[in-house]
């Protein structure tokens, strides 16, 4: 099944009964989700079997950077297990997503593969403390250059950095956007943040929400509330 929606639920949980519970209040025909690190740790490949088997395309997010062989091998093993997106870190270089591209291509699997560019959590001096020197949007737009020209399906940036994204690498090159952040949220810990339907206009193919949906006190209300402003933006 593949859905209209730029939805994908971050299921940032402890553990897959919490993630699960989370899960099943939501409905597959109007968003996807996304298993990251702390979750995917802990419980292993059957949290993906829990989701396809409830209908849910899933976004795996272990944001891998290591050598190529070692990345193209991981990229595999995701797409083996049917997710819809997998990621890597573009930092990890030309050779490293070449390589993960071409694992994909041999084996004929359609996983989407995107490079995270420039986390959402970075500021500029976060960047001059390792050496970059370019502002956060010039280092992204050099970063999705080389992930587009590596054969990358799109990027992870912030929604601050997607228009610009869609002049340099096109409307088909993917902009998966995270540190959403609807009017009645808090920042937290991100940095680089938008709206909703600021992000769509700017040029997102896609949305990652985590603590606004799963931290509300009814998280299914927070969900329409999105939905509902993107569909009057
Ligand atoms: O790759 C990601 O999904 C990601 C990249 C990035 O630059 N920033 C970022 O926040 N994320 C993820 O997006 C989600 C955002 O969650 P919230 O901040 O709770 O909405 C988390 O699961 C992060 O791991």
């Amino acid at each position: 099944m593949s859905i209209d929606s730029p939805l994908i639920i971050a299921l940032d949980y402890a553990s897959l009964d919490a993630a699960l519970c989370m899960a099943d209040r939501l409905d597959p025909r109007h968003c996807r989700v996304k298993v990251g690190k702390e979750l995917f740790t802990r419980s292993g490949p059957s949290v993906l079997e829990a989701l396809h088997g409830r209908g849910f395309e899933v976004f795996l997010d272990l944001k891998f950077h290591d050598i190529p062989n070692t990345v193209a091998g991981a990229v595999q093993a995701a797409a083996e297990q049917g997710v819809w997106m997998v990621n890597l870190h573009a930092g990890g270089g030309r050779r490293m997503m070449e390589a993960a591209r071409e694992r994909l291509e041999r084996h004929s699997l359609e996983t989407h593969l995107i490079a995270v560019t420039v986390l959402t959590s970075l500021t500029a001096e976060d960047l001059h403390e390792v050496g970059i020197t370019q502002t956060p949007a010039e280092h992204v737009e050099r970063l999705a250059q080389l992930a587009q020209q590596s054969g990358m399906h799109g990027v992870v940036c912030s929604a601050q950095e997607a228009a610009r994204l869609k002049e340099r690498c096109g409307d088909a090159f993917l902009k998966v956007t995270p540190g959403i952040r609807p009017s009645f949220a808090a920042a937290d810990d991100q940095q680089r943040i938008m709206t909703p339907s600021e992000a769509m206009r700017a040029g997102s193919t896609h949305l990652v929400i985590g603590r606004p949906v799963t931290q509300a006190e009814d998280p299914m209300a927070a969900l329409a509330a999105i939905e509902a402003e993107l569909t009057t933006r």
